[in-house]
């Protein structure tokens, strides 16, 4: 009997137990998660991948969903996935700015062993209802699809801002009056993309995570019409217990051509003052921000991180929290670090907020999973968000003294290079 078959089985026998919620399980041949997303037509749909392998998740339905970062009691055992826009000042239609939740049914992979486990949570519903919604559920569930390489073919290309406009931002940033108040702001541009046929999210996901396996990988559909995927190099952090783990990831080069090459922009990466003054900044305000949560704090050696394309300056922080710190404080404090938003936080969320020509949404947002025991998040970066044949690509680059708008509309490109590769532009 399948996995599937036999939890309608067992929730056709089951009767109500005792409390509030029940998670059943059961062991599950190996499937491509991704496909197996692709196949399902019931929403909400989330797919998160850990870097390197360590583990992924692919889930549909809600048996309960919150607009908190927090954990109820009753369902202390539970994994809660979501997250968190960039800012509640800007907003996308069908992305809630906070939005947790505890998915009808998972598919969890951990090494080689997949299980399907299901939710129930009758804390604000009734049981019976509970499992009918369940079994409906799974009587609509398609089997898993093949996840081959679409051809994308783009006829438009717009960037909001401009080139034009991005050099004015770029100059204010840079400018020595607004320097004396606020040290760097991380400007980004959307570049919008029109697909000449329908763009398949979990394919295009698929793709993109074979190029770039030591990143986060994530999906997100609400609805059927708006799905945002990405895959980041960017930790927010990773709490086990009271021990917190992020990362003061900032600083841009491309990768070399060949092995010299390489090397000689990896000796950028680590003496240009720019790029330490961006790194800096980051690792600067998340020191102040983790003395408030913290009984201790330590530091690794600052070292490059490789991507495909790209490769960044990255310092890991390690910390060990105190006791009353919960997922929504360290989300408070954290949350957007310098990488994604500037430094004094409020001076530069001000000035995005005021100048930024598009909204943010979920771009550079924190997304991950929270449970009691241990909630990791990432950064929303090096995302796309996919609504029909339209593709909106996001990129954004810290500003610092001595900034230069040609460079950085450069690091601007490469940093939406690996996704444009994927796609074949007319
Ligand atoms: C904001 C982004 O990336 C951030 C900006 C970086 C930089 O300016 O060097 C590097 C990594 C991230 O901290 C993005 O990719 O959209
Ligand atoms: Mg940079």
């Amino acid at each position: 009997m399948s996995a599937f078959n036999a939890l309608k089985h067992a929730l056709l026998e089951l009767k109500q137990p005792e409390g509030v919620f029940l998670s059943l399980s059961f062991s599950l041949p190996s499937l491509s998660l991704l496909g197996w997303l692709k196949a399902q037509t019931h929403y909400p749909q989330i797919y998160l991948s850990d870097k390197d392998d360590q583990g992924e998740v692919a889930a549909i339905g809600q048996a309960w969903h919150t607009d908190q970062a927090e954990i109820p009691n009753d369902i202390h055992k539970a994994r809660l996935y979501g997250g968190m826009g960039f800012s509640s000042h800007s907003i996308w239609p069908n992305f809630p700015h906070c939005q947790f939740v505890l998915p009808r049914l998972e598919i969890r992979r951990q090494g080689r062993i997949t299980k399907l486990v299901c939710n129930l949570y009758w804390a604000t519903s009734d049981f019976v209802s509970q499992v009918n919604t369940t079994l409906a559920l799974l009587d609509s569930l398609n089997p898993a699809e093949a996840l081959a390489k679409q051809s994308i073919l783009i006829s438009q290309r717009q960037d909001t801002p401009n080139k034009q406009d991005w050099r004015k931002l770029v100059e204010q940033v840079t400018d020595d009056d607004f320097q004396q108040l606020t040290a760097k702001v991380v400007l980004s541009r959307r570049t919008q993309l029109t697909s000449l046929t329908q763009v398949d999210q979990c394919a295009l996901l698929h793709q993109w995570q074979m190029v770039n396996p030591n990143c986060f990988q994530f999906l997100f559909s609400f609805s059927p019409d708006s799905h945002f995927i990405g895959c980041t190099p960017e930790r927010l952090y990773l709490r086990s217990g009271a021990r917190l783990t992020t990362e003061s990831l900032a600083g841009t080069m491309p990768r070399g051509a060949t092995t010299e090459a390489d090397e000689k922009l990896s000796y950028i990466l680590l003496h240009d003052q720019k790029i330490k003054r961006e790194n800096q900044l980051v690792l600067d305000d998340i020191l102040a921000q983790l003395s408030k949560v913290s009984l201790d704090i330590g530091l690794d050696k600052i070292g490059i991180l490789k991507l495909n394309q790209l490769q960044h300056l990255k310092q890991r922080i390690h910390a060990y929290l105190k006791p009353d710190a919960s997922d929504h404080d360290l989300l408070n404090a954290l949350h957007p670090t310098p990488a994604v938003g500037g430094t004094p936080r409020k001076s530069a969320l001000a000035f995005i907020e005021q100048n930024e020509p598009y909204p943010r949404g979920w771009y550079a947002g924190a997304i991950g999973i929270l449970s009691q025991q241990q909630s990791q998040f990432a950064v929303a970066i090096r995302s796309a968000l996919i609504q029909h044949n339209q593709i909106a690509l996001f990129a954004g680059a810290g500003i610092v003294k001595g900034s230069d708008p040609e460079l950085e509309w450069q690091e601007l490109e490469h940093k939406i290079a690996t996704p444009l590769s994927l796609l074949q532009l007319n």
